[in-house]
């Protein structure tokens, strides 16, 4: 089976991850996408990250009846930070029939030089890239196995919905609603 992983740190995940994995799915020879959540980002900070697993249940909750999608927790158990060639060499030990290509948001690119071994991403993965506002793929100066997608351009981020949170307003319809419903039920975010 095709598997496109689209990693994530899901702070929350939000209409324009669930959007651009939609896109991508049906645009694309992928049989299934595989939302996996990073515990920690080898770039990020961690301030203001919600647990693991309630990261990973909200990312549940938003694909739970579509069976062309689904949560990985594959990362919660490597060694931290979240080495995305590490992710990829242990998943395909464990699951050697699947071929499993990389989706990135093209902001990725920006400082994808800083990222573990990118050579070897670039050299031995697909990576199907779509396009986010800040960063043009035409600049991206590596060689490498890029498809790039025409998905479209939202301008939504899970930052937006944390700081709409902690201005105290509504963020509803940036969110699937049983996402927006388990927020609000935990408290997540100051909810
Ligand atoms: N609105 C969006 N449209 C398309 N892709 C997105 C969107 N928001 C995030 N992504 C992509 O989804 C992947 C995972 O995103 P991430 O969990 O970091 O969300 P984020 O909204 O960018 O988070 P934050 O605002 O906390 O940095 C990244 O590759 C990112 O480029
Ligand atoms: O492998 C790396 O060096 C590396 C550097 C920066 C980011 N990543 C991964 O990229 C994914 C996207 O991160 P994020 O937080 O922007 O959603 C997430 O899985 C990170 O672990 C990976």
């Amino acid at each position: 089976m095709k598997i496109g992983l689209f990693f994530g740190s899901f702070n929350p995940i939000h209409v324009g991850h669930l959007i651009i994995a939609n896109y991508i799915k049906e645009y694309s020879d992928l049989d299934r996408i595989w939302f996996v959540v990073s515990p920690q980002n080898p770039l990020k900070k961690k301030a203001s990250l919600l647990d693991d697993y309630h990261r990973l249940e909200l990312v549940n909750r938003a694909v739970k009846g579509y069976d062309d999608y689904e949560e990985s927790s594959i990362e919660f158990n490597l060694p931290k930070p979240s080495y995305t060639i590490d992710t990829l060499v242990y998943m395909k030990e464990r699951y050697p029939s699947h071929d499993f290509q990389i989706i990135m948001g093209s902001d990725n690119l920006k400082h994808f030089h800083k990222w573990k071994n990118f050579e070897i991403l670039l050299r031995d993965y697909e990576i199907i890239v779509y396009p986010r506002p800040t960063f043009d793929v035409a600049d991206f100066k590596y060689e490498g196995n890029l498809k790039v997608v025409n998905a479209p351009l939202m301008e939504i981020s899970s930052s937006l919905i944390r700081k709409m949170y902690a201005e105290g307003k509504d963020p509803s319809f940036f969110l699937a609603p049983s996402v927006y419903q388990y927020i609000e039920e935990m408290h997540f975010y100051g909810a």
